[in-house]
């Protein structure tokens, strides 16, 4: 197997090559199915190897599926933390300063995936990650906010059974899951203790705030290109902010403009989607030099 981890766009081409080898992928690296999700997923079953999610609330659906045949699935319930800024107002987000972005509440990542968790990209590319791992339509892709991060994912059924997977937020579960399946191996972590959890909330996420949902959720409806469009965007801006060049919440707003400036256009080839990945890059490197410091 092939564990596919690095961050960003510079995981599509090798995790394509390993599949194009035979190789079953572990995937993290959700950036490889946002730009590619329709070409990656078709050389995974013409090659017939497989594609195991690594990405913690994709572990959780993959292990909910066992559950039931893919025709009984309802829909499909990806879990939230909601970042280190939930329950902030648009207004006070104008305010926040990196080191407050990346303090991630529940887990300890990487600098990118951090900042998309606080912008709730993170969740936008796991809702498109999702559609093209187990084939959901976007209609059937909710997003609740859970901040205890227990719940790590949920699948409902025809029948109303909602099955979901728990544990302590410890990204070694899912990844020794990818590596291990079907087996189990014991880990030598503490067992999640409900009674000391004693609450777990949900909440529907708030679109006002953290607008970078719906612009993964209009990608994705949009298709064709547009999906990779959103993330060339969002890693400059992201990069742009972590270099202390822009203010968070432009990092949306770059990702939106970026958006709306681009024709669309056909995905059936990679050569297609690296052309619009550069061509999207160009535009939101100009927007972020244009972005007015508050
Ligand atoms: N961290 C987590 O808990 C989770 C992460 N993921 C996903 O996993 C991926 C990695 O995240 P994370 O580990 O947090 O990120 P990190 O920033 O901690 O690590 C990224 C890694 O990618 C390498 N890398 C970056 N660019 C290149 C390149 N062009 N060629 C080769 N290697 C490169 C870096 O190497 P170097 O150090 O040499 O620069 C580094 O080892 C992301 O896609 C993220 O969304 C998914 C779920 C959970
Ligand atoms: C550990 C993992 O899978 C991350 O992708 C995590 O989901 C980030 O948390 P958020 O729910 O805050 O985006
Ligand atoms: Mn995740």
């Amino acid at each position: 197997m092939t564990v596919s981890a690095i961050v960003g766009a510079a995981g599509l081409k090798p995790t394509l090559a390993a599949i194009m080898a035979g190789k079953d992928v572990g995937l993290a690296n959700k950036e490889t199915l946002v730009m590619a999700g329709r070409i990656v997923m078709d050389a995974v079953a013409a090659q017939g190897v497989r594609m195991l999610p690594v990405d913690s609330e994709h572990s959780a659906i993959f292990q909910a599926l066992q559950a039931g045949r893919r025709e009984d699935v309802k829909k499909i319930i990806l879990t939230a933390s909601g970042g280190p800024f939930r329950g902030k107002t648009p207004e006070q987000l104008q305010r926040v300063t990196m080191e407050d972005a990346l303090n991630h509440p529940k887990w300890k990542m990487g600098r990118k995936i951090s900042i998309d968790s606080a912008t709730l990209m993170n969740k936008g590319l796991e809702v498109i990650e999702a559609k093209w791992l187990f084939g959901t339509p976007v209609d059937d892709i909710e997003v609740l906010v859970h901040p205890q991060s227990i719940v790590h994912s949920l699948v409902e059924f025809q029948d109303g059974s909602v099955i979901a997977q728990l544990g302590i937020p410890d990204m070694r579960i899912p990844i020794t899951y990818a590596l291990s399946y079907p087996e189990r191996l014991a880990l030598p972590l503490p067992s999640l203790n409900l009674a000391e959890c004693a609450r777990l909330d949900f909440y529907q996420p708030d679109r006002r705030s953290f607008p970078a949902l719906d612009l993964a959720f209009d990608a994705l409806r949009s298709g064709g290109v547009q999906p990779a469009v959103l993330n060339a965007a969002n890693e400059i801006a992201v990069e742009a902010f972590l270099q202390d060049r822009i203010d968070f919440t432009s990092i949306v707003d770059i990702v939106s403009s970026t958006m709306d400036r681009m024709q669309g256009g056909s995905e059936e080839n990679l050569e297609d989607i690296l052309e619009a990945d550069v061509e999207a890059r160009r535009r939101a490197s100009v927007l972020s030099g244009l972005a007015v410091r508050r």
